[in-house]
Order: structure tokens, then sequence, then C-alpha cells
């Protein structure tokens, strides 16, 4: 059943049936200071479940941040930051959302499974889970493609495998919310393409929500809903075809173009105005 806002309606844990679930994520006027500088200014945009959301933008627009934030390890955020109804950070959340920074966070001197033994240890200890755990281990490696590799150490893998291993150890809780930091960054177009599919896979069997960064555009038109980010703002939160027809682009990577030169005659606009 689908409640006004386009987000089914259902009883979340703990809430009245009927009542809508809320978006993975939602923010508004959300702010983030680090050292210094505003690195995110007043962000306002939802990101709906069971889909595939890109975030894009240039090098050092405010990815990472926002999605430190999300996932509840950024400090000095103001304004509202919910994800799956609860404040970005909950203990609740521990559990429900899987984050993968852009470095790679395993043991180099434990096998792929021996990593996944371990944190598949943390998630569901004890005897009587063991089953379960060994049964998990397993699908999260092949998830990744790594079964041939489950017995290498990590430390002797390449970059782009250790970053699937820790996206193994992700998947291992199945979260409702995965959030990857630039998870295709540096691997080959036939493991990218892999990764891809993993994700619409994830989306539309597990009824997973991906939150997926990127600074490559092409990548865009693999997403079903993007964020498209500039120094710190959001310029438009839209689907790749709504933002290649509003702006009449052949390619999102046009459509951003176009937004930011649209985003720079309002700006000059705006100083102009307050300089009269
Ligand atoms: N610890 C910090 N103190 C102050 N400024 C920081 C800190 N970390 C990051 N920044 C600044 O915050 C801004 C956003 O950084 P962030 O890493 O979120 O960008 P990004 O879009 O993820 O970049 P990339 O694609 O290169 O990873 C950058 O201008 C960066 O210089």
């Amino acid at each position: 059943m689908m409640n006004y806002s386009g987000y089914p309606t259902s009883r979340p844990p703990g809430g009245q049936e009927g009542e809508p679930t809320p978006p993975a994520v939602h923010a508004d006027d959300l702010t983030v200071v680090r050292g210094p500088r505003t690195v995110l200014r007043g962000l306002a945009f939802t990101v709906p479940r069971g889909r595939i959301t890109g975030l894009l933008g240039p090098s050092g627009c405010g990815k990472s941040t926002l999605m430190r934030a999300i996932a509840g390890t950024q400090a000095k955020v103001a304004g509202t930051l919910n994800v799956l109804g609860r404040p970005a950070g909950h203990p609740a959340l521990r559990t429900r959302v899987g984050y993968v920074t852009q470095a790679p966070s395993v043991y180099a001197d434990l096998t792929v499974r021996q990593n996944l033994d371990y944190f598949a240890g943390i998630l569901a200890p004890g005897r009587s889970a063991a089953g379960h755990r060994g049964e998990n281990v397993a699908r999260a490696i092949a998830d990744v493609d790594l079964t041939t590799h489950a017995d290498s150490l990590a430390g002797n893998l390449s970059g782009g495998q250790r970053s699937r291993v820790s996206l193994a150890v992700a998947l291992l809780g199945a979260p409702e919310l995965l959030v990857l930091d630039e998870p295709t960054v540096g691997l080959d177009p036939v493991l990218r393409r892999d990764l891809w599919t993993l994700f619409h896979s994830l989306a539309a069997d597990r009824g997973t929500t991906l939150l997926v960064s990127s600074h490559v555009m092409d990548e865009a038109e693999r997403c079903h809903q993007l964020l498209l980010m500039r120094e710190g703002e959001v310029l438009a939160d839209d689907t790749p075809d709504a933002l290649r027809t509003r702006t009449g682009s052949e390619t999102v990577e046009e459509a951003f173009l176009h937004l930011v030169d649209e985003a720079r005659t309002q700006a000059a606009a705006r100083t102009k105005e307050t300089t009269r």
C-alpha cells in the first residue's frame, strides 16, 4: 500500500499499523562543520527505501562527510538527519545500517573467510549461531565474487579485492541501508559492472536501500535516484531521467554542468542584488 508521499505503509517496529514507513534518510537544514570550515550547508533531501541513490559530485564537495553523518560517525552535525526513522547515530541503527568507507577496513593477516568469520562472530555470537554464521559468511563471500579467494590472506589481495572484503563484511548483517563510499574506485570495468549488478539485486531481491557515492558521472546512469552535490550543497535530488529532461541534456554529466552554471548565475545575481 502506498501513501500520499509515495512511500509504502506498513507497521514499523513499535509503530502503528497504517503509519507511513519513514524514508531511508531524511535531511532538513543539515549543516556539518569540520575544523574551521562549514563543509555541508543547509542540506534538504530524502533517500527513498529499496532503491539505489547515487551521491555524485566533484572531489571535495562533501560526499564522504555526508556519508559519515548518515552512518553516525561525524561530529558537529546540526539540523535534522533521520535514518530509518531514527536520528542518525542512534544505537538501534547499528545493525540496520552498513557503512563501507573508502579505505578498506580488514585484517591483512587474516584470510578473507577468517575476516568474515571474525565479524560474523561479533554480529551473532555463541555456539548456537555457528551454522547460521557459516551460511552468512559463504553468502557474503559469494555476493562479492571472492569465493575462489576465500582462503587467501587479505594482505595479499589487490586493493579492489580488499574493498570487496569490506563490502562483504557490511553485507553480513543484511543491513536495511548500505552506505558505500566510492565502492567502485580503482576497479576494472568488468568488476565495476559486476558490483553494480550486485547492488541492483540487493535492492530488487532483498529490498536493501543503497546510497552509493561516486565522482564518476557515468555511474549516475546506473542509479534509480540521484543527489548531485557541489561545494557542500545539494544541486539536485531527482531521477536521472527527470534531471536530463528538466535540463534538456543527453547525459547526467551534461545535466550536472547545466545545474552548476544555473547555480553560478543565481549566485552572481544575488551578489549583484546585495551590493546595489
Ligand atoms: N578533518 C577535516 N577538517 C577540516 N576540513 C576537512 C576535514 N576533512 C575533510 N575536510 C574538508 O571537507 C570538504 C569535504 O570533504 P569530503 O571528504 O567530505 O569530500 P568528498 O566529496 O568525499 O571528496 P572525495 O571525492 O575526494 O573523497 C573538503 O573540502 C575537505 O577539505
